[in-house]
C-alpha cells in the first residue's frame, strides 16, 4: 500500500536544512509588519502564502532569495525573533519532526539596533520555549542553531566567534549562504580555518546555483562537514551502467560527507528541472549520504513530510528509504554522538520497525 502524506507526519523525522527566514507562517508576518510599518506584497496570509511561492519560483536563485526582504523586515526586534523562532519548533514538531538544525544569518537582524549577541539570545530563547510546548503538546523536538554568514558580505570571522561564544547554548554550528556565482567558500577561509581550531562544525552552501568547484572548495580548502545542497556533484557522476564517479564524486562518496538535499527548493532555483528529474534518485541508488530537507518552507509552501510524500510519489519510496533517509540525517546532525545515537535507537528505529516490520 503507497504510503500516504499522513503516515509520514506521524513518524519521526531529522531536518539539517531549514532557514528561520525562510519558514514563517505567512500570517505571523503579516501581523507584524503591521507593527513594523514594512509593506508587503499581499495582507491577507494566504495570499501572502502564495506570492512568496509564486515569486520565489524563478529558476534563478538570486531572484528566489529576494523575497527574503520581507522576511528578513519583520524579524527586527526580539521579540519577533523569539515569537518567529518558537512558532517554528511549534511548526516542525508538529510535523513530526524530531531533530531539526535551523540556520539564520544574525547580520541580517540589525536593523533596529540588536546586538549579534542579542540577536542569538532571542532566537535561542524562542527555540527553547517552543521545544517545550511542543513536549507539552506530545511532539518532542530537540532543536539546534546554525548562525550563518552571507558570503557576499564580509563578516564570517564575527559570526563564526559569535557562534562559538554561544556553543553551550544552543548553538551547534556555522554555515555559509546567499548568492553562489561569484561568491566561492574561500572568501571566507580564514573564518573556517578558525572554527577548525576551536573543533566546531559547519557546512556550506555549495554546489546549488553553481558546480564542482564550490564544491571542491568547500571540501578541500575550507574543511566543511556537510554540503549545503551539494546536488551538483552529479556533474562529476558520468551516466552508464554503472555510472562511474570522477575523483570528486568519488571522495565525496567514501568519506561520507552528507549532502543536504532539497528537493522542491532546487526545482524553484533551477537547479532540478522536476522532482522526478532531481539526481536525489541517482545519489541514492549510488548510496552518497543524502538527507533529505524543506530549505524554505514559506517560500516552497512544504514542509518534511511534504518532502518525504513528493519523494515517494516520484521514486517509489517506501518507509526502508524514509528510515535510511532519516537515520543518515541524524547520524550526520551536529550535536554530540552519544545524543544523535539515543534518539537513533530510542525515537527513530523503534517507530520505523513497527512499520517496515
Ligand atoms: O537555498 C539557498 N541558497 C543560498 N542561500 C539561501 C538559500 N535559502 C536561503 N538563503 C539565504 O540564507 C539567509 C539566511 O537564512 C537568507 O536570508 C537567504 O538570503
Ligand atoms: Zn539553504
Amino acid at each position: 500500500m503507497a504510503i500516504s502524506y499522513e503516515d509520514i507526519v506521524k513518524v519521526p523525522k531529522a531536518l539539517l536544512h531549514d532557514h528561520l527566514d525562510g519558514g514563517l507562517r505567512p500570517a505571523t508576518i503579516v501581523e507584524l509588519a503591521a507593527e513594523a510599518g514594512h509593506e508587503l506584497p499581499a495582507t491577507d496570509p494566504e495570499a501572502l502564502g502564495r506570492w512568496f511561492a509564486e515569486a520565489a519560483n524563478s529558476g534563478s536563485l538570486e531572484r528566489y532569495l529576494e523575497t527574503f526582504a520581507h522576511t528578513v523586515a519583520v524579524m527586527q526586534t526580539a521579540p519577533a525573533l523569539r515569537r518567529v523562532a518558537r512558532e517554528c519548533a511549534l511548526d516542525l514538531a508538529a510535523d513530526g519532526v524530531v531533530y531539526a538544525e535551523v540556520r539564520f544569518a544574525p547580520e541580517q537582524h540589525l536593523e533596529q539596533n540588536l546586538t549579534l549577541d542579542e540577536v542569538v539570545d532571542a532566537v535561542v530563547t524562542g527555540f527553547r520555549e517552543g521545544s517545550a510546548l511542543a513536549a507539552e503538546a506530545g511532539n518532542p523536538i530537540r532543536v539546534g542553531t546554525l548562525l550563518t554568514a552571507m558570503r557576499h558580505a564580509a563578516r564570517s570571522q564575527e559570526i563564526a566567534e559569535l557562534a562559538v561564544r554561544h556553543r553551550d547554548t544552543g548553538v551547534v554550528g556555522f554555515d555559509i549562504a546567499g548568492a553562489e556565482a561569484g561568491f566561492p567558500p574561500t572568501r571566507h577561509l580564514d573564518a573556517f580555518e578558525y572554527l577548525q581550531r576551536e573543533n566546531f562544525h559547519f557546512t556550506i552552501h555549495a554546489g546549488e546555483a553553481f558546480g564542482l568547484p564550490s564544491i571542491w572548495q568547500a571540501i578541500q580548502w575550507c574543511g566543511a562537514d556537510r554540503l549545503g545542497h551539494g546536488v551538483r556533484i552529479v556533474d562529476d557522476i558520468t551516466p552508464g551502467n554503472p555510472p562511474v564517479l570522477g575523483r570528486l564524486a568519488a571522495y565525496v562518496r567514501d568519506k561520507r560527507i552528507p549532502l543536504e538535499l532539497c528537493p522542491s527548493s532546487n526545482v524553484q532555483t533551477g537547479a532540478a528541472a522536476s522532482i522526478a528529474d532531481h539526481p536525489i534518485g541517482l545519489l541514492r541508488d549510488l548510496r552518497f549520504r543524502v538527507t533529505v530537507n524543506t530549505d524554505n518552507r514559506l517560500m516552497s509552501g512544504t514542509s518534511m513530510s511534504r518532502e518525504m510524500a513528493l519523494l515517494v510519489d516520484a521514486f517509489g519510496y517506501g518507509w526502508k528509504e524514509l528510515q535510511w533517509f532519516t537515520i543518515n540525517a541524524m547520524k550526520s546532525a551536529f550535536i554530540p554522538f552519544d545524543e544523535r545515537l539515543k534518539i537513533i535507537d530510542e525515537v527513530i528505529k523503534p517507530a520505523y520497525a513497527k512499520l517496515i516490520g
